[in-house]
């Protein structure tokens, strides 16, 4: 069985959970009969959830929810079928979350004189799965990350994430990032979210209108707010800095509106690559879209010291004709 081990850090002992229980331990000490089970694919260990009300998939590599579909419904995240499942390597659909930078990483000699990994080292570390419950629909899931060998070689030594899930007909993603520090800690996130949708050319998204953003496919140039809904035609790459606006996706193939609220989130981005990715298969950009819950930017967040900043996505589906009140 799993036990506590104890690591100094800066003076300080701390109890920490082991991070490293096998299989046949998850299963012991977190499975739920016909709800929540552990098992291994292509080497990664991952939690598969069949609960009445949803199934989902998470791996712990990242904390990494790949799968998600209520009872009844189509899977409402994309997964690349080309997908890297690997140790250390992204994966590429469902939810990655991007810590401590997003996108490019600013410093360009952060790691072994060489900028970090893009979207940061959180979503190629495993994590630990520290709770799990069923309440009612809803399965409630805590995963953690402190530091790690690659997250102080990159700097980072005094902080503590969690993820909380609750998997059900809707899902809530919740990220908490501790300062453990006696200094400020500046950091951007994100709930990389890939949404699956019928096919792209056939979906509208509200919400963004009233909000300028940085095209970055565009030499980052500032374009103005656009006060219609947005409709993909090519290569989109957005921040929308300054909304906390609820979006919704509008799919008109699938006949469904995915919607996407948001707390202590002050930017939003949207992405599509509109073409192959190397982990991504030809056509597969048609079946996604990529609206996502961030700070980032000018939306970078300064934390206190022992100060805790809790980011949060509610996502939830409608038919068309039941228009949100
Ligand atoms: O390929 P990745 O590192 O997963 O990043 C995928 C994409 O993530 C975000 O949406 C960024 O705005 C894009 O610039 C980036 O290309």
């Amino acid at each position: 069985m799993t036990g506590f081990h104890t690591e100094r850090i800066c003076g300080s002992a701390k109890a920490t959970l082991d991070t490293d229980m096998d299989l046949q331990q998850l299963n012991d000490h977190f499975g739920i009969p016909n709800v929540l089970s552990f098992d291994e694919h292509a080497g990664l260990m991952r939690a598969v959830i069949t609960s009445p009300a949803a199934s989902a998939t998470i791996y712990l590599q990242g904390a990494h929810l790949a799968h998600w579909q209520p009872t009844g419904e189509r899977p409402v995240l994309f997964m690349s079928r080309k997908s890297d499942f690997l140790p250390g390597k992204p994966i590429r659909g469902g939810v990655p979350i991007a810590f401590p930078w997003f996108a490019t990483d600013s410093k360009e000699d952060r790691f072994q004189g060489k900028p970090g990994p893009s979207h940061g080292f959180a979503r190629i570390q495993d994590w630990t799965l520290s709770f799990a419950a069923l309440s009612g629909d809803d399965l409630h899931l805590t995963f953690t990350l402190g530091p790690t060998e690659l997250s102080r070689e990159m700097g980072f030594d005094r902080f503590r994430l969690a993820f909380e899930l609750v998997i059900g007909p809707s899902l809530t993603m919740r990220l908490a990032v501790a300062n453990d520090s006696e200094t400020p800690l500046q950091f951007e996130e994100a709930l990389h979210t890939y949404f699956a949708v019928g096919d792209v050319h056939e979906v509208s998204i509200t919400g963004l209108e009233p909000t300028g953003y940085v095209d970055k496919t565009d030499n980052f140039r500032f374009k103005p707010a656009a006060n219609v809904p947005l409709r993909l035609t090519g290569f989109t790459d957005r921040v929308y800095p300054n909304t906390t606006a609820t979006c919704a996706i509008h799919d008109e193939h699938f006949k469904r509106t995915i919607t996407v609220e948001k707390q202590n989130s002050n930017t939003t981005v949207v992405f599509n690559p509109w073409r192959e990715l190397p982990d991504m298969g030809p056509d597969e950009w048609h079946e996604m879209v990529c609206v996502e819950t961030v700070n980032a930017g000018s939306g970078i967040v300064t934390l206190a010291p022992k100060a805790t900043h809790v980011m949060q996505a509610h996502v939830s589906l409608s038919k068309p004709q039941e228009k949100r009140g």
